[in-house]
């Protein structure tokens, strides 16, 4: 089952823990669960280590879990890495692809990132298909080419909102408590609705686009009313439930 994006309706706020939170985590998610349940307009996600995709989703049914990230292939000599029907069998219902820390770490080129965009579609996971320019860039003025690009390299040829939603995360946004301006973020995000649009046609429309860097509490419902933002993908403030249950309640 694919996440049902039925844009512009509803807002899609997702966390990711990253490499944070083990079974003891679990009474987090139980919150973040109970939040959601009754925040029904909105639809919930946490995309968790893969350690605990199988006990989060027997945890929680009114949250979306995912995975963090899949390698493009079915199977194969991969030591370590793990793949879309691995993390859907785990009981995952989307994935994280392209995330610039996955990016950096690996090496990762667009063309690897679509891979990966294609393989969770061909096995019923939603994506979450992460763009975004490292500081230089945006000082240079070339933040929206480069993001643009980025997106044409890495969306799949017949994509639609019925599984895939666009993350924009500025790299200098990600864990420094700087987040982007509202200006910024909706001309971006104006930028990549747009390169939707030209790549889908009006399927483009229906993809959700959510903004990621530093969202807080205390930025949230400015982010959240931004044109073009359908939604967050929230880091840190994603880990405990006193700040990610404030972020749910203002989408
Ligand atoms: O990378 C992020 C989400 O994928 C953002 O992280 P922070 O919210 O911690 O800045």
């Amino acid at each position: 089952m694919h996440v049902t994006m039925e844009k512009p309706a509803r807002k899609f706020v997702v966390g990711n823990w990253k490499m944070h939170g083990n079974l003891a985590a679990l009474p987090v998610l139980g919150a973040i669960d109970a939040a959601a349940r009754e925040t029904p307009a909105v639809d919930v996600g946490v995309a968790v280590p893969a350690t605990l995709i199988t006990a989060a989703w027997q945890t929680a049914n009114a949250i979306h879990v995912g995975a963090q990230d899949i390698h493009p292939a079915d199977k194969g000599a991969h030591t370590g890495c793990l793949s879309a029907p691995m993390v859907k069998d785990a009981g995952a219902a989307f994935t994280i692809v392209g995330h610039s820390e996955c990016r950096a770490g690996r090496q990762e080129s667009d063309d690897e990132v679509r891979g990966k965009a294609e393989a969770a579609r061909r096995h019923g996971l939603s994506v979450i298909l992460c763009v975004g320019e490292p500081l230089e860039v945006r000082e240079a003025g070339q933040a929206e080419a480069v993001v643009r690009a980025q997106l044409e390299n890495c969306l799949p040829a017949d994509a639609d909102g019925a599984w895939l939603s666009v993350a924009y995360e500025p790299i200098w946004a990600i864990g420094t408590g700087r987040s982007a301006t509202q200006d910024d973020i909706a001309a971006m995000h104006a930028v990549l609705r747009e390169t939707c649009r030209a790549a889908l046609g009006p399927a483009g429309d229906g993809v959700r686009l959510l903004y990621g860097g530093s969202v807080t509490p205390a930025n949230a419902a400015e982010i959240l009313a931004t044109p073009n933002v359908d939604g967050v993908l929230v880091g840190g403030a994603s880990l405990t439930a006193e700040t990610f249950l404030p972020i749910i309640a203002h989408a």
